[in-house]
């Protein structure tokens, strides 16, 4: 299996009035297509750094971030920006909504960025909110919608352009349990049926058994690196 994205000896610190963090040490991973990679480990041990590290979000001091044969590391930072427009979705804790614009307004704003003409944009982002059940709601704006709705919106924003790597920092945090079980459903369907990677942070050890792989990080470092799905499927054969 070709990784969509390898990360090599990841090193991040922040420094703040003389107190150094190390954020990442010595980290390389390695994350492949149609995988639902969920990130976890306790507050403070590096995930959201190496998210935004790995989406070329933020610059690591040390190591290699490259998708296919592109390296992340060494772009400039609008060659970077390009990269993640064309390549990458976004989904966030606080679903980061336009507060004046419909559910199918707010998907159609990545493909107007992208230059797509008017008339296919308006499709594209009808599809996609179809696509997380929210055909008959995409009139509303976010004051009109549940949390739950407002995230399969922030969703459907992110998939509308078919990006090969979906990055997810803690989208269920903000959720009650059923519906953060059906972000997570939506999201495993998506790495399916898109063939996209999803890596998703979160803290929340529940989802690892809807994971199909689950990385777990401490101080920094990559600790465990397992397949739970997989893993239960062979004790069960
Ligand atoms: N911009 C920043 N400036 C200074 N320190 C930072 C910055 N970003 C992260 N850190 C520090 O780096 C370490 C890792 O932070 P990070 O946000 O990656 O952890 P996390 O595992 O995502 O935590 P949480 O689960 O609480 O969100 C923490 O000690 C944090 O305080």
């Amino acid at each position: 299996m070709q990784p969509v994205l390898t990360a090599r000896n990841l090193g991040k610190s922040f420094t703040i009035q003389n107190v150094r963090t190390q954020a990442l040490l010595n980290v390389s991973v390695e994350v492949f297509a149609s995988e639902f990679t969920l990130l976890t480990g306790p507050s403070g041990c590096g995930k959201s750094t190496l998210l935004a590290v790995l989406s070329g979000m933020t610059k690591a001091d040390e190591g290699v971030v490259s998708a296919g044969d592109m390296a992340l590391s060494s772009m400039t930072d609008d060659e970077r920006d390009a990269f993640r427009l064309k390549h990458c979705g976004f989904i966030f804790q606080g679903f980061n909504l336009f507060p004046g614009l419909t559910a199918v307004e707010q998907v159609q704003v990545p493909l107007d960025y992208m230059g797509v003409a008017p008339k296919e944009a308006r499709e594209r982002a009808a599809h996609a909110i179809a696509s997380v059940g929210l055909a008959k709601r995409s009139h509303l704006r976010p004051a009109e919608m549940s949390g739950g709705e407002k995230q399969r919106v922030a969703i459907a924003r992110a998939i509308v352009k078919n990006p090969a790597i979906l990055f997810a920092d803690e989208p269920t945090s903000a959720l009650d349990s059923e519906n953060g079980r059906n972000i997570v459903e939506i999201l495993q369907s998506i790495a399916k049926k898109s063939g996209a990677a999803v890596l998703c942070v979160s803290h929340d050890m529940r989802l690892v058994k809807q994971a199909d792989r689950v990385l777990q990080m401490e101080d920094g470092r990559l600790l465990r690196d397992v397949r739970p799905l997989a893993a239960a499927s062979s004790k069960g054969s």
